[in-house]
């Protein structure tokens, strides 16, 4: 079966005044429709890399990259993406940021007004359809991002760190309310994350990049069952697949701090 996204062989080098910095270097990965992957690795590793370049903001310079057997060609709304950073238009009300998406995606403006609100409830946000972005709490607006990029229904959701910048029980309830939405409304993610036990909570596979050059060096499958809950994260079965993680990542950064040492 064709698989939802095909990564082989991708090479990316930024070339720059001061050297080339080859950031990565035969990538090799697909994913199946409905699968959610996460990315993990040590810092620098080019997981960011990675996703811009699956959502067509970045070029490559190597390798094949094939969304349903098609080759990527720059950014487009099969591909919903969700950064970090809050990326509200602060003019335009909850609502309207959603709707604005839609109509640049050519929807009329009484389907954008529906479509809009009903991705607001998915996100639980109903309440706060006429609010601000400077009215809602950092939460508030990555659900809306979420809302958008979900409302133009992409074939695949890219989120780099979308949680990063959240305090630790507002992460969690993101976790969770995400979790939820793919659980009921199941579609191809591509998630990275710094945070191996929400990497271990969300995917259906983790795969962990080697040191730059960034290469998939190991994919650990979780074979937790669905739903997700958070009394999972208890369990001996869930902390042996942190461990197995976090011990692939560990061997990176050890790998990191000896080169440090050999360079004196
Ligand atoms: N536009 C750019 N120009 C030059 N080098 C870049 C550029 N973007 C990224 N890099 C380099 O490519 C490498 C990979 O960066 P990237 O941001 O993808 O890593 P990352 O794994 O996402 O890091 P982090 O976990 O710290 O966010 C790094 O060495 C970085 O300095």
């Amino acid at each position: 079966m064709t698989p939802k996204l095909h990564i082989a062989g991708l090479g990316k080098t930024f070339r720059g005044d001061r050297g080339d910095v080859v950031a990565l270097d035969g990538v090799t990965l697909d994913l199946a429709e409905n699968e959610f992957v996460s990315l993990v690795g040590t810092s620098g590793c080019g997981k960011s890399t990675l996703l811009s370049i699956v959502a067509g903001l970045e070029e490559h310079d190597q390798g094949e990259l094939l969304v349903d057997g098609q080759p990527i060609e720059g950014p487009g709304r099969d591909r919903g993406v969700v950064f970090q950073s809050y990326t509200l238009l602060p003019w335009l009300t909850a609502q309207g940021n959603v709707e604005f998406a839609l109509k640049a995606a050519g929807r009329s403006a009484a389907e954008a007004r529906a479509v809009a609100a009903d991705h607001l409830a998915l996100v639980g946000l109903t309440g706060f359809a006429d609010a601000y972005p400077s009215e809602l709490s950092g939460g508030m607006k990555q659900r809306v991002a979420i809302a958008r990029a979900l409302s133009y229904r992409p074939k695949m959701l890219l989120m780099d760190e979308p949680f990063g910048a959240l305090d630790a029980l507002t992460r969690h309830h993101m976790q969770e309310l995400l979790a939820r939405i793919w659980e009921r409304h199941r579609l191809t993610v591509l998630f990275v994350t710094h945070d191996v036990e929400e990497a271990v909570y969300m995917s259906d596979r983790v795969a962990v990049m080697s040191n730059r050059p960034g290469r998939i060096k190991t994919i650990v499958p979780i074979d937790l069952p669905r739903p997700r809950t958070y009394a999972m994260v208890a369990t001996a079965a869930f902390a042996d697949l942190q461990h197995r993680v976090l011990d692939e990542i560990r061997a990176e950064s050890i790998a990191i701090a000896a080169l440090g040492d050999a360079l004196g």
